[in-house]
């Protein structure tokens, strides 16, 4: 089951040519440099933007293909912006109704209007007026009303960009909470790396119109040709279980596929799932395993891939750790000195590892 999205044509000079499809559920990202087409792609979904060449079908459902165009109220969508759009006459209770009572469809797995309030922590707020609330919470409120309309699918359009910082933050652990309980797709359009690795379980990598890769979201974001351009940010995303806990040093044993990892134990429960982002500028590369040194996390794996940096001081390795993917990032006399090459078998050492919840 998945959604196919298919547009072609132009706008005023602006070619689209993106072809893809995602699971019907989880969320997927569109992720790339402003003027990509991201936007003009979530409007050709919401049928705001009409080009004759377009295909586009949620679970079999056309909404979109040669004979087919549904309006946009034909649609059940619901549509997060920018910048939250609540009414400023209606309480926040009667802005979030204002959505359940567009309801559309029957959905078979309904979101519940008090399960959604404690989902987005906003009970304290619903007898406010939206003039007297922060960004932040706006934009929950506006999260609220679209999913309450009980969309077939959720399109947000770089739902965070409008806030600053601490803002971006405090929303965050609310739309992972909310991610483990949608049974709809969302569509997610951003240029923030770290709200992908958050957030995203499929990716969309967009260029100039054209998609340049799109899958799950840990074997995408480890292909070397995104990561040579991601420079010092280059990373993959783990997702990983809590299986250990070391409570006398503060640490915690994340396992992922292939292998497991010793994090920062702080607030980090048994069984837990997490996600795991390693930089590639924190491993280093060991031919043997080498005991006498402070780094803890030490892991046998093969080399798949190396390529050159822009800078050619730098080169990015792509490791295979029994079937998940970690990046290096070392200097390219290193990798000529250790004769590094593809296929070898050689220590990954990874000096830290971010925990994101
Ligand atoms: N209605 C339109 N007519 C003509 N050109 C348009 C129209 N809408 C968008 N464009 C152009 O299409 C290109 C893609 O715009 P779009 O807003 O989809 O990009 P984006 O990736 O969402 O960018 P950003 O991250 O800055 O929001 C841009 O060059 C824009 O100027």
């Amino acid at each position: 089951m998945t959604v196919q999205a298919c547009f072609s044509g132009t706008q005023g000079h602006f070619v689209l040519d993106a072809a893809f499809e995602f699971p019907v559920r989880g969320v997927t990202a569109l992720f790339g440099p402003s003027g990509c087409g991201k936007t003009t792609l979530l409007r050709c979904m919401a049928g705001l933007n009409y080009l004759p060449q377009g295909r586009f079908t949620i679970a079999g459902e056309v909404w979109q293909d040669e004979q087919v165009f549904l309006k946009p109220y034909q649609r059940s969508v619901g549509y997060v912006f920018q910048e939250a759009s609540l009414f400023p006459h209606l309480s926040v209770r009667e802005n979030l109704l204002y959505g359940a009572r567009r309801c559309q469809t029957n959905t078979p797995y309904p979101i519940d209007f008090d399960e959604l309030v404690s989902l987005l922590g906003i009970l304290p707020l619903l007898d406010r007026s939206p003039a007297r609330l922060s960004g932040g919470e706006r934009q929950r409120i506006a999260i609220g009303r679209a999913l309450l309309t009980q969309p077939r699918i959720l399109l947000m359009d770089e739902p965070l960009s409008a806030l600053d910082h601490q803002s971006k933050q405090d929303i965050l652990p609310y739309l992972e909470r909310l991610h483990e309980r949608l049974s709809i797709p969302v569509v997610y359009v951003t240029h923030a790396i770290e709200e992908v690795a958050r957030l995203a379980d499929h990716i969309v990598l967009l260029e100039q119109g054209k998609v340049q890769a799109a899958g799950n979201i840990t074997e995408t974001l480890s292909r070397l040709d995104f990561n040579i351009r991601q420079d010092e940010h280059a990373a993959v995303v783990l997702p990983a279980t809590i299986v250990e806990q070391d409570k006398r040093w503060h640490l915690a044993r994340a396992k992922f596929v292939g292998g497991s990892l010793w994090v920062r134990g702080h607030g980090l429960q048994l069984n837990q799932s997490i996600r795991l982002r390693v930089l590639a500028r924190d491993v280093s590369i060991g031919l043997h395993p080498i005991d006498q040194v402070s780094i803890q996390n030490r892991l046998p794996a093969t080399i798949t891939e190396l390529a050159v940096s822009d800078d050619p001081a730098v080169m990015l390795l792509r490791l295979n750790v029994d079937g998940s993917p970690l990046l290096a990032r070392l200097t390219s006399r290193s990798a000529h000195e250790l004769r590094l090459e593809a296929g070898q078998r050689i220590w990954a050492q990874i000096k830290s590892v971010a925990v994101l919840e």
